[in-house]
């Protein structure tokens, strides 16, 4: 095992039972590793494994195999007893949601939202104004509560949130496929800035190729569970090597798109 990078996944797996005995295999010996600050996208179609990688990253979901390092140490895959145990765990990765309003407390503002979380990690409860700033939520909306605020606002919240805990890692789990682009391009332009600014490394899972072109350096392409392609971004979706990560990039509507070529790419993918 390699004991460089901040967050390291080595051969993730996980299976579910189905009716009659068997297995379904949602990951199978998924490994990463993420650099200090580092950047990495999990892409892949609905139901290719993603969301499983990243809720066992953040303890969610229990690996049937498979070991999460943070700094070269094991993560345990269950939550520590103790209230310092589990905030040093917290500490360690955060993660955000597509959708925080059902993570937020909807009788909290804003404000009282990044404060408890402050308090909870015995920090300085007056950061929480600053916390908001930096996400670009001025002193209307920390006074606002969730239902009170829109869908990006909701995200820079939940953003904020994660960020007082000044985690090492943030998993972003389709965190602004509920938005509309010229928000997604706001809140994708904040991490980036918050990257820059906080050394915070991200795990970015979207099924959006051109959101994974924007805010990570490397990439991972998942297909059945199975890791198809990997290498840095730009190389992998300029000059993809896999068919289904081929596939992917002709499914993405743009300039010269031809419906017919996603079809042709799906029609000759191997089962
Ligand atoms: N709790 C569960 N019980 C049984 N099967 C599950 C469970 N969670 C996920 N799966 C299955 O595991 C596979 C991977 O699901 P996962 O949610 O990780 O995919 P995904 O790539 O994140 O998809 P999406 O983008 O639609 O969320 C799917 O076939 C899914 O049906």
């Amino acid at each position: 095992m390699t004991t460089d990078g901040l967050l390291q996944a080595e051969n993730l797996t996980k299976t579910y039972p189905l009716p009659g005995g068997e297995r379904h295999t949602a990951a199978e010996a998924v490994t990463f590793t993420v650099p200090r600050g580092g950047a990495l996208g999990i892409v892949g179609e609905s139901g290719s494994g993603k969301t499983t990688v990243a809720r066992m990253l953040v303890g969610l979901v229990r690996p049937d195999r498979g070991t999460i390092s943070v700094e070269g140490k094991p993560r345990e895959p269950r939550t520590p007893r103790g209230k310092a145990a589990r905030l040093a765990r917290a500490r360690e990765i955060q993660m955000v949601f597509q959708d925080p309003y059902i993570s937020l407390d909807p009788r909290l503002t804003a404000a009282q939202c990044v404060r408890t979380a402050l308090r909870l990690h015995d920090k300085d409860e007056s950061g929480a104004e600053a916390l908001l700033d930096q996400v670009g939520l001025g002193t209307r909306e920390a006074g606002a509560r969730p239902r009170e605020l829109s869908g990006g606002q909701r995200q820079r919240l939940a953003i904020a949130r994660s960020l007082a805990v000044d985690p090492r890692i943030l998993v972003l789990d389709e965190a602004v496929a509920a938005l509309d682009v010229s928000i997604q391009a706001q809140i994708l332009k904040l991490l980036d800035e918050i990257r820059g600014e906080t050394g915070v490394a991200l795990v970015f899972v979207s099924h959006d190729l051109a959101v994974v072109r924007h805010v990570t350096d490397e990439v991972l392409v998942m297909r059945r569970g199975r890791v198809v392609e990997r290498g840095p971004t730009d190389g992998v979706l300029t000059a993809p090597e896999d068919p289904y990560t081929k596939l992917l990039l002709a499914s993405v509507p743009g300039e010269n798109w031809d419906p017919a070529n996603a079809a042709r790419a799906r029609a000759a993918l191997p089962t």
